[in-house]
């Protein structure tokens, strides 16, 4: 496969169901961190500056519906539309294309006809070979890009974390994931998810707040009060909390609905949450049962968490405690709650953004993308991708041997 005539690096992203994390490989951080929502409807035809898309998604809520101004001066109705719902691409119409068209020329400042640098874009498990396939064509067709690679969000936290091999719980905002990794690879057998994570846990405490708050409001109380105690009846969990808003007014969130706001994810059949395979602890040990029982302590001692609904208090423990009586043997959660690992302890919202930094800073890179003249020799034929995503794990996996 050719390599890029490239000096500067390749672009990182993560699109998530709520936030779009975008930037350089072998920069620490992502240079970007946005909501991951567009603006549709009639204001999108007025909406081509993209500047000024930002601003609307700035000053409004991330889930009502609004209105705006427009050339006019008269109000134009706006809705807001995530083009990532519970951890899938939605390419039913151009919200994605906007969001990237967003991220390159607003959130990065380069915007140009021809971007012609690479783009490593992490996908979420279990993505469909036609959405893969979709993005790759529009990122060589709109925006010129000059390769495209895609990782495993999993995957990807793992490196972030220093290893190839373990199991990857990943809680974003739409969707919880548990996937095994053994030496690079995902165990796609054995990997299972529920729909159900933060924007649940926000919905939660929305409705059991007094008060009429936007969904924006009683998420920054979340990442407040939230907290991982078990549901046990009695103790800590009937201690009330207090929030002040920027108004200064104080709000009191009763210590059971800080506590069963995530309990839900844990115990989801309590809260008539259609969850096939139980709540993340039960998950965890069934889909290390699935693995290969060689395997299977590596997994019990490397469960590392990704995604920023993980940041929530005492989840390692909690996490800890769930899995330890359904497996044998010890078991390392990673952070764990004594904060062994501090520094992926603060990483985990953007973990796979880093790992995906770092990948892309490897020259492995190179050999497990697609490049321009790579698509273009076969015809324009997205379908490029998928083989080149295979060729590139063994790529991986052959490059951490050495
Ligand atoms: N300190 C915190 N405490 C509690 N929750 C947090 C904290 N920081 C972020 N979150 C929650 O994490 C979620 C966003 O996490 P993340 O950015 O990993 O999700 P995403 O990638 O957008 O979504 P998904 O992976 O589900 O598609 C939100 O629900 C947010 O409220």
């Amino acid at each position: 496969m050719s390599s890029f005539e490239n000096g500067e690096g390749a672009l990182v992203i993560d699109v998530g169901s709520s936030s779009c994390k975008a930037g350089w490989s072998g920069e620490d951080m992502p240079r970007a961190h946005f909501p991951s929502v567009m603006s549709t409807g009639e204001h999108a035809l007025e909406s081509k500056e993209a500047r000024q898309a930002k601003e609307i998604r700035r000053a409004e809520s991330m889930e009502e519906p609004t209105t705006s101004v427009n050339v006019s001066g008269k109000s134009a109705p706006v809705s807001l539309k995530h083009p990532v719902v519970r951890g899938k691409v939605d390419l039913s119409d151009d919200t994605m294309e906007k969001l990237l068209e967003h991220t390159f020329s607003v959130e990065l400042d380069m915007y140009s006809e021809s971007l012609a640098v690479p783009v490593l874009v992490s996908e979420a498990p279990g993505t469909d070979k036609a959405t893969r396939a979709r993005l790759t064509q529009m990122l060589f067709e709109q925006f010129k890009v000059s390769g495209v690679c895609f990782a495993n969000s999993a995957v990807l936290s793992l490196f972030a974390s220093g290893r190839t091999r373990g199991v990857v719980l990943e809680v974003g905002a739409g969707v919880s994931s548990v996937v095994p990794v053994f030496e690079g690879y995902s165990l796609p057998h054995a990997v299972l998810s529920m729909d159900c994570a933060g924007q649940d846990v926000t919905s939660f405490l929305k409705q059991n707040i007094n008060h009429e708050l936007s969904h924006q409001a009683v998420q920054a109380i979340k990442h407040k009060v939230a907290n991982a105690n078990k549901m046990d009846g009695k103790g800590k969990q009937s201690e009330k909390s207090e929030y002040e808003l920027p108004d200064g007014t104080t709000i009191n969130i009763d210590g059971v609905y800080a506590s069963a706001c995530v309990d839900q994810l844990f115990n989801p059949d309590e809260y008539g949450i259609e969850a096939v395979d139980g709540g993340l602890g039960d998950m965890l040990a069934k889909s290390m049962s699935m693995c290969d029982k060689d395997l299977q302590p590596d997994l019990h001692r490397n469960i590392v968490l990704s995604g920023g609904t993980t940041m929530i208090k005492g989840f390692s423990e909690r996490v800890k405690n769930e899995v330890r009586g359904g497996v044998d043997g010890p078991i390392n959660v990673v952070p764990d709650s004594t904060g062994i690992e501090p520094g992926y302890n603060s990483q985990r919202q953007i973990g796979a953004w880093i790992g995906g930094s770092i990948l892309a800073s490897l020259d492995t890179f190179n050999k497990i993308s697609v490049s321009k003249q790579d698509y273009e020799d076969e015809g324009s034929n997205a379908n490029i991708v998928h083989r080149s995503a295979a060729k590139g794990r063994d790529q991986v996996t052959e490059d951490n041997r050495g």
